[in-house]
């Protein structure tokens, strides 16, 4: 039964290239796309809450995440905590997330202007106006929208809280 309920989860892990085609299947099918992104290095109940709510926003959550190298240009030379296959594997088995996606740029640009998501979706610790692919999404006629955050919860002090500890 493992065996199964793991390769469910490994089969929503896409490359660019393979998302961008399910992406205009699943659009030809009628199905709404929400995509969003982000590191999800230690997931905590404010990325469940916030990923939950983007789910509901339409019929297919595609999520992308930064790489390893990514991580560690973004958020500094000992991040991320969770290499990127795990990050993947872990969003990818919420039954709520229909494709994960690693990208390697500074930014998800390219994979945004890929998977030409209806929803761009990013938590209210960013604004309309600082979400990349938010120009791009709106002048395809998509949304964007921002999700409220879950205070007291981040990757960041999740490992405070750890290091505190084992002082
Ligand atoms: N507490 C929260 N409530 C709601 N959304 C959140 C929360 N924390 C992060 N998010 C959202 O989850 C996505 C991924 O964010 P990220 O991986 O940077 O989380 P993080 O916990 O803030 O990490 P870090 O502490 O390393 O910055 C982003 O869109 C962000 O807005
Ligand atoms: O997990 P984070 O730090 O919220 O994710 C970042 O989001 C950035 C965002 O899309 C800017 O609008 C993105 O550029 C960056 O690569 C991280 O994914």
């Amino acid at each position: 039964m493992i065996d199964t309920l793991e390769l469910l989860a490994k089969e929503k892990i896409f490359s660019p290239d393979e998302i961008a085609l399910k992406s205009a299947l699943w659009k030809s099918e009628g199905q709404k796309i929400v995509f969003t992104n982000g590191v999800f290095d230690l997931l905590h109940i404010g990325h469940l809450s916030y990923l939950m709510k983007a789910a509901s926003l339409g019929t297919k959550l595609i999520i992308g995440v930064n790489s390893d190298i990514s991580v560690k240009r973004l958020k500094g030379e000992n991040r991320p905590i969770n290499a990127e296959y795990s990050r993947l594997l872990m969003l990818a088995s919420l039954f709520y997330v229909s494709g994960v996606i690693v990208f390697g740029e500074d930014t998800p640009l390219a994979l945004i202007k890929q998977v030409k998501p209806d929803v761009l979706v990013k938590g209210a610790d960013y604004s309309i106006d600082t979400i990349v692919g938010a120009k791009e999404v709106l002048a395809d006629g998509g949304e964007v929208q921002t999700i409220e955050f879950v205070d007291g919860y981040s990757s960041t002090k999740l490992i405070a809280k750890i290091n505190t500890k084992n002082e």
